[in-house]
Order: structure tokens, then sequence, then C-alpha cells
């Protein structure tokens, strides 16, 4: 009898993964509801604020926005948004909205994840409206294509697939007009944790190959980064992002919610790390982001 892996055959497991994905957005519904940081669209995918959580999980969530936002907006400004991002694991992320808003938008906005939460997603974007405008608006025919697991607009694309299944997820990317010449930024926030080494690495491996000027953004536990076939990687653990972060902005959000023991928030900010890594064989200076 073949043996299990963890995370690999079981469903049980995979739902568990799925439900993360909930996780992310109701933390992060709830720190933008108390004022950490403006999300406009955070509360059309969780509709409810729902239960109070600790000003340490909102802290640290707060450092995770903000310092994953600061490597994507460089990334966009170095290439003059003339690239591609592409958000492995995105659940119910909004950067893609963040961007449009902000005038920044790459030539196309990529998400993966599983074809069920994809499915959720592409409910909420065809229900609301102010989801959905900014992909018509974006987009020039009359038609998107919309089915129950992807959504294809000229600007965003949303893939219902398996990030431990390459060929399929490349079979998809491609079928979505990935174009592996431009410049592109691969986010992972809280995502390859979810695998076994074996398959992240894998993952992580197959971008160099495939992607010859591109840089990979991960938000995670400190030792899960794996480094071969890029040609530089910078880690900083979230204590150190913290204490980088614009220093008026962290004050205002100190104000917000008086906290007790500031010895768990830098336990949980030791805790976890961001990493970048970067291939630039167009020379973009990308190292230097
Ligand atoms: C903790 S959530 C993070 C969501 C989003 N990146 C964020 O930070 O708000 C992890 C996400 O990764 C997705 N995920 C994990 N393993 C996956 C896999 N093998 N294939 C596709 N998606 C996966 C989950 O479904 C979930 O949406």
């Amino acid at each position: 009898m073949a043996s299990k892996q963890p995370f690999t055959d079981s469903d049980t497991a995979d739902e568990a993964v799925r439900a993360t994905c909930d996780d992310a957005s109701t933390c992060k519904r709830f720190a933008t509801s108390k004022g950490y940081w403006t999300d406009l669209y955070v509360q059309y995918f969780v509709r409810q604020i729902g239960e109070r959580k600790a000003p340490e999980i909102n802290r640290g969530y707060y450092g995770r926005v903000r310092g994953m936002n600061l490597l994507i907006d460089a990334f966009l400004k170095k290439t003059q948004c003339d690239c591609q991002v592409v958000n492995l694991g995105a659940g119910l992320d909004t950067t893609f909205w963040r961007l449009k808003d902000e005038n920044i938008m790459p030539k196309k906005f990529f998400e993966v994840d599983f074809p069920m939460i994809v499915a959720r997603k592409i409910h909420h974007i065809k229900t609301k409206p102010p989801l959905s405008k900014p992909l018509i608006e974006t987009h020039s025919t009359d038609s998107l294509l919309l089915d129950g697991h992807s959504l294809d607009s000229d600007r965003y694309c949303i893939i219902g697939a398996d990030l431990r299944d390459l060929p399929a997820l490349e079979e998809k990317l491609k079928k979505f007009q990935i174009n592996p010449e431009l410049p592109t930024l691969f986010l992972s926030e809280c995502v390859l944790v979810y695998m076994t080494s074996e398959q992240s690495s894998k993952l992580v491996n197959w971008v160099a190959d495939t992607f010859p000027t591109t840089m990979f953004i991960n938000y995670e536990q400190k030792e899960r980064f794996l480094s071969a076939g890029w040609e530089s990687v910078n880690a900083l653990d979230m204590m150190t992002v913290y204490s980088v972060l614009p220093r008026e902005d962290v004050t205002r959000i100190e104000r917000l919610e008086f906290l007790d023991e500031r010895e768990l928030l830098q336990q949980l900010l030791q805790h976890y790390c961001i990493c970048w890594a970067v291939k630039d064989k167009l020379s973009l200076g990308e190292a230097s982001i």
C-alpha cells in the first residue's frame, strides 16, 4: 500500500488548508475595521467583521500586509508596470483592486488557488459590482471568460489549480496567456507552509527555471524558503520589517489598541519572515529592491 504523505492525498487535510483562506481574510477584515490599514474591498469577500482578534494578531497582520505591499510596489515601480504578477494561493486577497485604484496595475494579474476557493471568489466578484466593475473597466471586449472555476479578463485572471501539480498549473497559466519573457512577480503569502518541503521546493524551482526575469516574495515561517536556482535571496524577520515600516504609521496603529504583552508580539514577529528572491536576466536591477 502506498504510504500517505502529509497534505498530499487526504481530502480532509486539503479541506483544513482551504479553511486557512477564511482565517486570513477574517483577520484582515477585523484589522482593517479597527483602522490598521485601509482595504476597501475585503468587506465584499467577508461581510461580517467577526469576533475580536487580539492586538498582537492585528499588529502581526499589519506588518505582514505593509511589508508585502512595500515589496510588491517596489517591483511594479522597477518594471514600470510592464510586468505580470502571479499570486499563488491567493485566497480572497484584494491586491488587484488596490493596484487598480492606485493606478499601478501590472499588464496582467494572475491568481491561483484550489478550484473550490476560486469558485467562491468568482461568485463574490460576479455578484458585487465594486469587485466586478474594475475588471469590466479594464477589459477591451464585451465578454469576459467566466466559468465556475476560472475567470479571465485582459488584466485579471483567476485559475483553479493545485500548486502541487506543476504540469497542470503550467498548462492553465499558458492557456490564460502568461508570458514567461515578461518580468514576473510571484507572491506566496502563507501558502508554501501547507506543502511538504519537496513540493514547495519543486514549485520554487519551477518558477526559477521558467521565468528568466522574476522575483518571488514569500511570507512565512523563517526556515522554509529554498534558494536553489535564484541569483539573490533576502530574508527579514517580521521584527525587523516592523521596525523599518514608516514610523509615523506605526505610531498611529500602536495607538489604536492597548497592547498588554509586548513580549508576545515580539515572539510572534520573530517567528515569521518575508523572503524575496530574484532572477534578473533583463538586468532591471531587481536585486536592489
Ligand atoms: C493562509 S491562506 C492565505 C491566503 C492569502 N495568500 C492571504 O494571505 O490572504 C492559504 C491559501 O493557500 C491556498 N493553498 C494552499 N495549498 C494550496 C495548493 N496546493 N494549491 C492551491 N492553493 C493552495 C489555500 O487554499 C488558501 O487559500
